[in-house]
């Protein structure tokens, strides 16, 4: 995957069906590289502010900029939805390449051996645990190559186990590729072990209510750093 792009999200406002606006006068710059984890209560607009970024939904006013060019110009982003979404009647391997239209069968290899899933390139998503499906819809997002990853909820239903393990698989792509990632969630130690920057939401129309800085390097943060993050987003997440 490139390097990340940086992100501009303008959203003078988004609503559903003339309801009361999800979004007003929302505005977020996201730098290039970052993993930005987003969380905020059930319901407050999570999923549609990634669907808005990754154009899903082209319904709204303002405007998303990936690298200061409109996101409808640029390469589609990876998108990991809380549920895999592979086709089941494809292959892993198919799975990942038939995501781009020009992608190669090396791309699509290297893609499933980075998460760990060249192995299981020939088998269909009936035959792939819960956790493996989950790691070939992460390749296949990563293996867009846009540089921009929008993960939704990638962990939800998953053991703690596998929690565990995708953070390790997802750490390391991190590390080495440097894509820009939004990560929603709404557990608070997902954002510690991952993220480099929180934004907490609330309300309605809903606004960052905490933006909170996570230093430390992914691969430095030993238990008390993550005891400290976890303690810092859950003091924050009350206060709002
Ligand atoms: N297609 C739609 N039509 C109408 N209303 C919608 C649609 N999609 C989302 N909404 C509403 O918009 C609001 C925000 O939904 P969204 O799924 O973005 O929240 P969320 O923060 O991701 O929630 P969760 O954490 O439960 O996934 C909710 O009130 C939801 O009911």
């Amino acid at each position: 995957m490139a390097p990340g792009p940086d992100l501009n999200v303008t959203v003078a406002i988004k609503s559903f069906r003339n309801g009361e606006p999800i979004f007003r006068d929302f505005n977020v710059a996201i730098a290039a590289g970052s993993v930005t984890a987003i969380l905020g209560p059930s319901g407050i607009g999570k999923s549609t502010l990634l669907r808005l970024i990754a154009g899903i939904d082209p319904v709204f006013e303002g405007s998303i900029l990936i690298d200061g060019t409109q996101a409808k110009l640029s390469p589609p982003p990876g998108f990991v939805f809380q549920d895999p979404r592979l086709l089941p009647w494809l292959t892993a391997f198919d799975n990942v390449q038939t995501a781009g239209q020009e992608m190669s069968g090396n791309e699509a290899r290297a893609a499933l051996a980075r998460t760990g899933m060249i192995d299981s390139a020939d088998l269909f998503p009936h035959q792939l645990s819960g956790g493996m499906q989950r790691r070939v819809a992460l390749a296949r997002a990563m293996a867009l190559n846009s540089g921009l990853l929008l993960l939704d909820e990638p962990f939800v239903s998953l053991d703690r186990e596998l929690v565990e393990e995708m953070h390790d698989v997802l750490s390391t792509l991190l590390d080495q590729s440097a894509p820009t990632t939004l990560l929603v969630t709404h557990i608070a130690e997902d954002a510690a072990r991952l993220a480099d920057r929180v934004l907490l939401l609330a309300g309605r129309p809903a606004t960052i209510v905490a933006d909170i800085a996570l230093p430390t390097p992914r691969r430095q943060r030993t238990a008390s750093v993550l005891e400290n993050y976890i303690a810092l987003i859950g003091a924050s997440a009350q206060r709002s």
